[in-house]
């Protein structure tokens, strides 16, 4: 059994309330409201932006020049789903400036920063624990997807379902896998398992609560359309 599929095990209600999300479900069927995926979006180019720095904290925390290529190439990975963003914000007149400059939801904040903390107070395995959701974790939504985008070549969601469903983001994902087993290898004890769960159950949850922010950034647009600016606006 993969150190993944363990951690995943032991905290599977974590695990299921990301990637079975409403957002997700409601993407599947083509029924997220616009508003919530722009928002949700917009966001996501900042969460980029830090995990990005993760990246480069990972080259950092790296004792060999393979940890570090693993590093480098995520933080390509990550350079390239920018565009992603850039394209889908570009048709409702947001440029990469307007992107960088939005404000930070906290929800944004406290998954990034938590991860950048793993990684400072920690080891790479730690690090490598509290990334793993959102690579594995993106993989396996846009595997779960895929057939609704085969059902339906106009979903309105079909860029974001490729992309994710793309056989690059699945090798990376079983990259990251591997690379967690060969970490663990090294450094993983049976004491040391319930620190790492207790990283993974947190980041799977700052996961879903950045599928949620989507719908309370779209709430508070709704209830204040002119008024105080929400967070993440
Ligand atoms: C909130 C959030 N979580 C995960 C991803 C997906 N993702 C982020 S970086 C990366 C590749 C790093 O190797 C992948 C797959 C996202 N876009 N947004």
């Amino acid at each position: 059994m993969s150190v993944f599929a363990r951690l995943k095990a032991a905290a599977l209600d974590d695990w299921n309330s990301y990637v079975d999300h409403a957002f997700i479900r409601q993407m599947e069927d083509g029924t997220l409201p616009e508003a919530v995926f722009q928002s949700y979006l917009v966001q996501d180019y900042l969460f980029l932006i830090q995990f990005a720095r993760a990246n480069a904290l990972a080259i950092y925390k790296s004792r060999t020049l393979d940890d570090m290529r693993i590093a480098q190439t995520s933080l390509n990975v990550i350079m390239n789903e920018m565009n992603l963003h850039v394209r889908l914000c570009e048709r409702w007149g947001l440029s990469p400036a307007d992107l960088e400059a939005a404000p930070e939801h906290r929800a944004t904040v406290a998954y990034t920063r938590y991860v950048l903390d793993c990684g400072a107070s920690g080891d790479l395995l730690d690090l490598h624990v509290a990334l793993a959701p959102c690579v594995i974790g993106y993989a396996e939504i846009g595997k779960r997807l895929e057939p609704a985008l085969l059902a339906n070549p106009d979903h309105p969601y079909r860029e974001w379902i490729s992309e994710y469903a793309s056989d690059g983001f699945q090798e990376a994902a079983q990259a990251s896998i591997a690379h967690l087993d060969r970490l663990a290898e090294l450094s993983l004890t049976e004491k040391r398992f319930d620190g790492l769960t207790a990283i993974f159950a947190a980041a799977s949850r700052l996961e879903a609560d950045f599928w949620q922010m989507g719908y309370d950034i779209a709430d508070e647009r709704r209830n204040h359309p002119a008024g105080i600016k929400p967070l993440g606006a």
